[in-house]
């Protein structure tokens, strides 16, 4: 479905933005897992977690939808998931992938696991291989790199893993094969990714601990359901962010928004282009810091984005990008390599997308070097790569372009973000 954007003069009012997809993933797994039922709220009905939805069903769990956004889990137990009858079929979802083959590497039964096109392309060796060390079955295309992957799992070993890549989804599925292994299992990765797997295993009663460096959980320790109360995203509140921020005169509150440290990235750097951000009203959810942003049109200035931030903001470097293209100056974001295996190349098709508005982005091997301060042009006609992040993040560029933009393929905004559009109507 196609979508055509208008320019806006300014953005103002007060919204919410749906729950962390990161968070919502976790809450349907690590219900599925525990001893008892875990009741979810602020659950993102987007088509990513709706696919962990789905595939724990046909893994035998009993999940009750109240509304879009509440959930009961009927937790089977560490030993309780069943072999299913069917594929299990993660979407477009890389979190679902990875982090459900850590926990199947943790039954004796035997299941295949695929995805749509993009997910079909993703590397899934960063998580097959050490499962298979640990002594998993996983067989796939390309030497068991690529989905579709066939896993017979179970007598695992305990791991210690250094991971060459910053990624929580790594970590977690190792951590969540850790609880079928006999012995501690660990991880150390090169910087610190998002911690949302070991806040919510502490919250399931699972003791986490970092033994020199390495994030640790002893095998067949139980989970006991609790409640979850999902925060909203920061990675969808980020187009909110970059929007008001990029279109002059505009006022935006933003309610609810989780603050983990290990996420927030995203206002870090917007606080340094001189963006006007307050944070207010902060409390806890679900063991998540949350609070209310408040964002207003500003004059921003180029940066330098690299090192151990990049994990704390990789999904926000195309609204990002945008932002860059109406900051004053040239921006570099470097050692951002992982954005190549996305859902798409988010380097390539940011670079290639904001040149059609008349942007001057160069594509570099680790990131984006962005010259700062055009007028972007209307008339263009954005290719999303079924990427909702590029969707949206074209969205924002075009609120700010000099006439009308089309988007292709539209519909993929709902894997994290349903009512985005409506959303911004409001405003
Ligand atoms: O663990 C998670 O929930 C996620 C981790 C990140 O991926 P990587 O682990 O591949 O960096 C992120 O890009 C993704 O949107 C969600
Ligand atoms: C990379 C993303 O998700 P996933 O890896 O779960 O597909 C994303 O949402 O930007």
């Amino acid at each position: 479905m196609d979508k055509q954007i208008q320019p806006v003069t300014r953005l103002t009012g007060e919204v919410s933005v749906p729950g962390d997809k990161s968070i919502s993933h976790r809450a349907v797994m690590f219900g599925a897992l525990a001893d008892g039922v875990t009741r979810v709220t602020g659950f993102l009905p987007g088509a990513d977690c709706l696919s962990t939805v789905d595939c724990f069903r046909k893994l035998g769990v009993q999940i009750e939808q109240h509304s879009p956004t509440e959930l009961s889990v009927h937790g089977v137990g560490l030993d309780g998931l069943q072999e299913p009858t069917d594929v299990l079929d993660v979407g477009n979802s890389g979190t679902t992938a990875r982090l459900m083959l850590g926990i199947l590497a943790g039954q004796s039964f035997h299941c295949t696991v695929t995805g749509d096109a993009s997910i079909r392309k993703r590397p899934m060796g960063r998580v097959a291989g050490p499962l298979r060390e640990m002594g998993a079955r996983i067989e796939g295309r390309d030497g068991g790199r690529l989905a579709p992957l066939s896993v017979r799992g179970g007598g695992l070993q305990a791991f210690r893993y250094d991971s060459p890549v910053a990624s929580a989804q790594v970590k977690s599925g190792i951590l969540l094969a850790g609880l079928f292994a006999e012995g501690a299992t660990g991880v150390r990765e090169p910087e610190p990714s998002r911690d949302h797997t070991e806040r919510m295993l502490q919250a399931f009663g699972v003791v986490v601990e970092d033994r020199e460096g390495y994030i640790t959980v002893q095998g067949g320790s139980r989970l006991t359901a609790t409640d979850i109360e999902v925060p909203g995203d920061i990675s969808s509140a980020a187009f909110l962010l970059v929007a008001a921020a990029i279109v002059p005169g505009s006022d935006v509150t933003i309610r609810g928004v989780g603050l983990n440290p290990t996420r927030t990235g995203i206002l870090d750097v917007l606080l340094d282009m001189g963006a006007q951000i307050e944070v207010v009203n902060e409390r806890q959810a679900g063991g998540e810091p949350v609070a209310d942003l408040r964002v207003r049109g500003s004059r921003l200035r180029a940066t330098t984005v690299r090192g151990a931030i990049i994990p704390r903001l990789i999904d926000e470097v195309p609204v990002l990008a945008v932002a860059a293209t109406q900051a004053e100056g040239v921006t570099e974001i470097r050692d951002a390599a992982e954005l190549k295996v996305k859902e798409s190349n988010r380097i390539a098709t940011t670079a290639n997308e904001l040149r059609k508005f008349g942007a001057i982005v160069e594509e570099l091997e680790d990131g984006l070097r962005i010259h700062g301060g055009a007028q972007l042009q209307g008339g263009a006609v954005i290719e999303t790569h079924h990427d909702h992040r590029i969707a949206m993040s074209m969205a924002v560029a075009a609120l700010v372009a000099n006439g009308a933009t089309t988007i292709r393929d539209w519909e993929s905004v709902d894997v994290s973000f349903p009512g985005f559009a409506e959303l911004f109507q409001n405003l």
